[in-house]
């Protein structure tokens, strides 16, 4: 029987020798590797936070001492030491575990939000709990990643942390350098300028051998170091970043190590006050696929062969379309310019940065500050694009408000992976834009049904100067185009019916809403389907085509509250148009992990669903203009 079986609980894990620990950590990167072969989700990150994750659960007590994981994508290991290992298979799958922490799984699991650099102000308010509840023996144990700390959340909760020498909490900083791609910024040169510095393996080693010797505050850290070793005298430890702010540092220390972690963390524990324990792992640890990777180091792979290492291909997506247009305009307008938020590859903006560096700007994880730096750079006379996915803009709700929409900025916001993503969970889901959206003056949003329309409103997109514009699309395979049959006013006309139904189909909905208008047929009712393809401000047409129909259905990828449904409903309400408007999207609540085409069949955003359902409102229509045929004067055609 393998050591990883034996783990039904964290102090399964104290218990081993520390022999044990190396044949365990081979079985868990085993498992790892063979699991996320077959079920796609974060290879490299778990990879690397092997042996850290074990010395957590020697060091604390999970959960009395609540272990914390900012974005959660690392928390693999965590799950198969917690109880988990035997569902493990069921990885990101409808009903199996959940790709992130899950407070429905575990008692060990706390955060269930993958947006990043957030674990922070979390630790901080739940240690500021234990004090004020006298729960002095407890600690919080925060990891956070190099990359989550480029997001400001996390410099809000370290300023307010530095400031309680009393608060029960150790940051583990995990530094692997990396957050997609190589973290960017001041605060990653100055912690990559360790790895990068000759002398560092011997800091290494010098703080593992000397750890008891080595306090743990900046000042006589440093001067220990340069006492002990003349060479290593312009090491630059980053413990003068933290300890500017106040903060006990331990550190850096070999992630791979399991004994050094495991010893940092038993000192950093005895302290009281916060410390930060700085520890230097490598993305992709032990799987020479991963850690060769040279994109992403295997970040967040599709399947693979284990032998070869080779990913299922991906299909043709939206964002290879996105990628491939954003080349072309970048040549003919040298005002655009690209922003990512540390997501170049996955947001298709790599191509546009090797064709154009200078044009190119990755902020880190600071969608915040994307959209006010974007309104900087359109000060300037520049038309930014900023690429982010769908539920990432949330957080950057009034940067585009008050900072990009009040000047009537032409910065253009690209929302990938808006609607139901899926596969990691709730909070990843784009089902909020289209409703938040609504509400900013002077924005205009387009919803491409397929990659030519993606073309041609990108194009519009970067052409209107006078304020900004939001293009969002799905994640994944891109549809066949579908070509219009017709106008109607702005609008493309994708199937002409009788008077029956208007189906208004937002974005990629057109290919169901065909479906749909197919089945409705057979049943007698006539449907036209229209793409509005600027779903905000609508097109006046829409007032005249909806009054020469019985049922107005709006179907959408997105919350059904607030979003196009209700602007319809509203625009025809405000022309005293008086035929119901039916809103088809997703429901207003948190959805749990499964494959995008199984929740969306599920929330009903099928064609055939959508036939029966728009059948069911046809029928109630009837029954209510022949129970009350004076209540309703239906404009003759
Ligand atoms: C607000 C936000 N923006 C973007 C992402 C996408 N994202 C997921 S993991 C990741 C990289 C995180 O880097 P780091 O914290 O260093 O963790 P690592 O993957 O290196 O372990 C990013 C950008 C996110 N989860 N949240
Ligand atoms: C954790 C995180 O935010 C991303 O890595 C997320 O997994 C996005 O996945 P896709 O890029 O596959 O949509
Ligand atoms: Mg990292």
């Amino acid at each position: 029987m393998g050591i990883l079986e034996t783990i039904k609980d964290p102090l399964d894990v104290k218990r081993l020798e520390a022999g044990q620990l190396p044949a365990l950590a081979e079985e868990i990167r085993d498992v790892l590797v063979s699991t996320v072969a077959k079920t796609a989700g974060h290879l490299g990150p778990n990879l690397g936070v092997v042996e850290l994750t074990i010395a957590l659960h020697r060091v604390f007590d999970s959960p009395r001492d609540p272990i914390l994981f900012d974005t959660g994508h690392q928390s693999y290991v965590h799950k198969l030491l917690t109880g988990r290992a035997e569902r493990f298979g069921t990885l990101r799958q409808e009903g199996g575990l959940s790709g992130y922490p899950s407070r429905a799984e575990s008692e060990h699991d706390f955060i269930e939000n993958s947006h990043a650099s957030t674990v922070l102000s979390y630790a901080d308010g739940l240690a500021k709990a234990f004090v004020l509840g006298g729960e002095t023996d407890r600690t919080v144990v925060a990891l956070i990643g190099d990359g989550a700390l480029t997001g400001g959340m996390a410099w809000e909760a370290l300023n307010n942390i530095a400031g309680r020498k009393d608060l029960p909490l150790i940051i583990v900083v995990n530094d692997n350098g990396r957050s997609y791609s190589p973290t960017i910024g001041g605060l990653a040169s100055h912690l990559s300028s360790l790895r990068m510095t000759q002398g560092y393996e011997h800091v290494l080693e010098l703080v593992k051998n000397n750890l008891g010797r080595v306090p743990v505050v900046g000042t006589p850290l440093y001067d220990t170091l340069h006492g002990m070793k003349k060479g290593l005298k312009d090491i630059l430890t980053p413990q003068a970043m933290f300890e500017d702010l106040g903060l006990k540092y331990v550190g850096p220390i070999d992630g791979h190590d399991e004994g050094a972690v495991e010893a940092a963390l038993r000192r950093a524990r005895g302290f009281r006050g916060p410390v930060i324990v700085h520890v230097l792992t490598r993305k992709g640890n032990g799987y020479a696929h991963a850690e060769n990777h040279d994109e992403d180091c295997f970040h967040s792979p599709q399947p693979f062969d284990v032998e070869t290492g080779e990913e299922r291909p991906r299909p043709h997506s939206w964002t290879n379309v996105f990628g491939d247009e954003m080349v072309k305009i970048g040549a003919e307008r040298t005002d655009v310019v690209a922003i990512t938020a540390a997501m170049l590859h996955p947001t298709g903006l790599a191509a546009f940065a090797e064709a154009y560096p200078d044009r190119t700007y990755d902020v880190g994880i600071a969608e915040q500050h994307a959209l006010t730096s974007a309104a900087g750079l359109a000060f300037g006379g520049l038309h930014p694009v900023v690429a982010v996915y769908a539920t990432f803009l949330n957080r950057a709700f009034d940067q585009l408000l008050m900072d990009v929409a009040l000047h009537r900025q032409p910065v253009t916001v690209v929302l990938d992976r808006a609607g139901v993503t899926g596969d990691d969970g709730p909070s990843h889901n784009g089902m909020w834009d289209l409703s938040l959206l609504q509400v900013v003056p002077g924005l205009s949003v387009a919803a491409p049904r397929d990659g030519a329309r993606l073309r041609e409103l990108l194009a519009e997109a970067v052409r209107i100067e006078d304020g900004p514009t939001v293009v969002r699309f799905p994640k994944g395979a891109l549809p066949a185009d579908v070509d219009a049959v017709g106008k109607l006013g702005e609008m493309d006309v994708l199937r002409a019916g009788d008077a029956d139904v208007l189906l208004v189909a937002v974005g990629p909905m057109a290919e169901i809403c065909l479906e749909a208008a197919t089945l409705l047929d057979a049943q007698g009712i006539s449907a036209t389907v229209v793409d509005p393809r600027w779903v905000k401000p609508l097109d006046k047409a829409l007032v005249l085509a909806a009054s020469a129909h019985r049922l107005v259905a709006v179907v959408e990828d997105n919350g059904r509250v607030g979003g196009v449904g209700d602007a319809v409903a509203r625009l025809l309400r405000d022309a005293d148009v008086d035929v119901p408007v039916r809103t088809y999207g997703v429901p207003q609540r948190f959805l749990d992990h499964a494959k995008r085409a199984k929740i969306l069949s599920d929330v009903g955003l099928t064609g055939q669903d959508l036939a029966r359902q728009i059948t069911e409102a046809v029928a109630r229509r009837s029954q209510v203009m022949e129970s009350h045929p004076a209540r309703l004067v239906h404009p003759t055609d």
